[in-house]
């Protein structure tokens, strides 16, 4: 079974749907100016509402790490995707206070050594791009929970699984028809990812 991540989640209604699907993990988008970028009242009203099994990440570009903090202390997120450049030392910091983080990288750099839970790659930000998953170092050579992300969807998610043998998928725009999540592909994305198991 390969974990999933269903991520961009930016109506409040949209927790109703990651509760009849029920992915590993669901992502909201505090970084401004991006087409889900939520709002301090959407975030709370989705954690509210979405199931208590479901740990929300909070993900983030070049962001106040007190703001991270003060967000998973009061409960709205259970760990945080740090999607911009930040450095080994906001990742120590985060996990010094026992925030699990996401760390996102360039696809080439898989074998990073960081203090992060995960690293997650991805070459852009939530447009549905996919890169070339034959650049990724195998499975033996990394040490880290590696999560894939990028253009990822019903069409080719098994592929990339079987391909890069990640311990995660991260899926944001192949989980929406016209902009808005759709229950069917999230239902598929899952039942894909969670029937996978990684050929070695
Ligand atoms: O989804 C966004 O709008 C977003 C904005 C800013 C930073 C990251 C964002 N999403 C992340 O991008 C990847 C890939 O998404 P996609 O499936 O290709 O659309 C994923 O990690 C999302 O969490």
């Amino acid at each position: 079974m390969t974990k999933i991540k269903l991520c961009g989640n930016f109506r409040v209604e949209d927790a109703d749907l990651l509760n009849k699907v029920q992915p590993d993990m669901a992502g909201i988008i505090f970084a401004p100016n991006h087409r889900r970028t939520v709002n301090l009242t959407t975030a709370i009203k989705i954690r509210e509402r979405l199931d208590d099994s479901i740990p929300l990440y909070g993900v983030f570009v070049n962001q106040n790490v007190m703001d991270m903090l003060t967000f998973f202390a009061n409960g709205l997120i259970q760990g945080v995707q740090l999607h911009g450049d930040e450095s080994e030392l906001e990742v120590a910091l985060l996990r010094e206070n026992k925030v699990p983080v996401i760390q996102v990288v360039k696809p080439q750099q898989a074998l990073l050594t960081t203090a992060a839970d995960y690293l997650l790659l991805d070459n852009s930000a939530g447009s549905g791009e996919t890169f070339d998953w034959r650049i990724v170092p195998p499975k033996s050579l990394r040490q880290t929970p590696l999560m894939l992300a990028g253009g990822l969807t019903i069409d080719n998610l098994e592929d990339a699984i079987n391909q890069v043998q990640p311990e995660w998928v991260d899926i944001s725009s192949g989980s929406e028809v016209a902009g808005i999540k759709n229950l069917e592909k999230m239902r598929i994305l899952v039942d894909i990812a969670h029937q996978q198991t990684a050929k070695s």
